[in-house]
């Protein structure tokens, strides 16, 4: 399809970028002192300090819970890293990484509109094939490849943000040690209820009674959250608006729980938005399912960065944002009770525990 052969394009010619992009001098010396850190000494240590695949959550020092020890999980790899900070870096080298940086830079701006140019392909083989939905094989490879955008998303925006930014109290590069879930979850009720009034042409939107105590910090990705919070919870206004009726004199509120737990924090968002039929469950998980009439259509040439979300239509809410919830160890879970409403859980996990799911 069209749009997937202008995504696999900007793939190509990314890669192509990176491949080209001249390589540094490294002289000898230095060299040699990176390669040091590898070896052993006389007395059978490693010369440079070990880093262990799975580093102690900084943010959880001081607490007396330990994560079980998972499988596989043992040392499997090591990073190794000079113990010498005053290393002189020769300026070729400082050269050679703001180059990289900028060529990162340029690849992540290249690739903002990935998620919405495949939907577009999406649809485009839908009508091609008069498919109502995409199969199983599709799926999963879109499951793949969107967990693998999400993981070269972080590590590109982690590099640039360490080298490019100035830093922010309580941050590492894009990565919070002390996310406030609270706040993050009142901006993003603002967002969804503003969304909501806008599109239903609405004087107030449902509201969102927010439970949660004031000091919930954890240390997570606030996009990554800000995002699953914002898509479960327009899902949920958009259902109860649409159950009770735009010209509805009172809503039923919506109910965002976040509850902290020593692994988990859990997030339930409970609406009375008359649920899901069980046989349209599975579905939610896929591509491209949505409920809405008309997706809205994109722009051949759309490549804008800040793609404005409309209220729905992509079908690509819950199962991205299970995706966000998957990559750092958590999940997302739906029960629904249908001529009712629909509870989602977002478990998100504490711990860092996890490596990087990806397959
Ligand atoms: N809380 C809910 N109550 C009832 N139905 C829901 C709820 N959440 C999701 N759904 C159903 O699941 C479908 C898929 O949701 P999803 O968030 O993946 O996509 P969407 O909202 O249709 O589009 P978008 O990609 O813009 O988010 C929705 O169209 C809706 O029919």
């Amino acid at each position: 399809m069209p749009s997937i052969q202008k995504v696999r394009n900007w793939y190509a010619q990314s890669f192509e970028e990176l491949t080209e992009l001249p390589h540094p001098r490294i002289p000898n010396e230095l060299r040699e002192l990176l390669i040091n850190a590898q070896r052993k000494n006389s007395n059978g240590e490693r010369n440079g300090k070990m880093l262990l695949q799975n580093t102690e959550n900084p943010s959880l020092v001081g607490e007396d819970y330990r994560p079980i020890a998972r499988r596989n999980n043992v040392n499997s790899r090591r990073y190794f890293v000079l113990l010498d900070d005053n290393i002189k870096w020769s300026p070729e080298i400082y050269q050679y990484n703001k180059h990289f940086t900028k060529c990162l830079s340029i690849i992540k701006r290249r690739h903002d509109p990935v998620v919405t140019t495949v939907a577009q392909g999406i649809n485009e083989y839908k009508h091609s094939r008069q498919r109502m939905q995409i199969d199983s094989s599709i799926q999963s490879f879109l499951d793949r490849f969107y967990m693998s955008r999400i993981g070269i998303r972080m590590l590109i925006g982690q590099h640039i943000a360490l080298n490019e930014e100035p830093s922010r109290g309580n941050y590492v590069g894009i990565i919070c040690t002390k996310t406030n879930v609270r706040e993050l979850a009142q901006e993003a009720i603002e967002n969804a209820r503003f969304i909501c009034e806008d599109y239903y042409g609405l004087f107030d939107a449902p509201k969102v009674q927010l439970i949660c105590k004031p000091d919930l910090n954890f240390m997570y990705v606030p996009g990554h959250l800000s995002h699953m919070l914002f898509e479960t919870l327009k899902n949920s206004l958009r259902a109860v608006v649409e159950t009770h009726g735009s010209e509805a004199e009172r809503f039923p509120p919506v109910k965002l729980i976040i509850a902290e737990g020593k692994e988990d924090i859990t997030i339930k968002i409970s609406d009375e938005g008359g649920g899901i039929p069980r046989s349209a469950i599975p579905l939610v998980w896929t591509y491209m399912y949505t409920t809405v009439q008309s997706t809205p259509s994109l722009d051949p040439d759309f490549s804008k960065s800040d793609f404005k979300a409309p209220m729905a239509g992509f079908g690509y809410g819950l199962p991205l944002s299970r995706l966000y919830a998957r990559y750092f160890g958590g999940d997302l879970k739906l029960i629904s009770m249908e001529g009712y409403g629909t509870d989602v859980y977002l478990h998100l996990n504490r711990l860092s525990s996890t490596s990087e799911p990806l397959q």
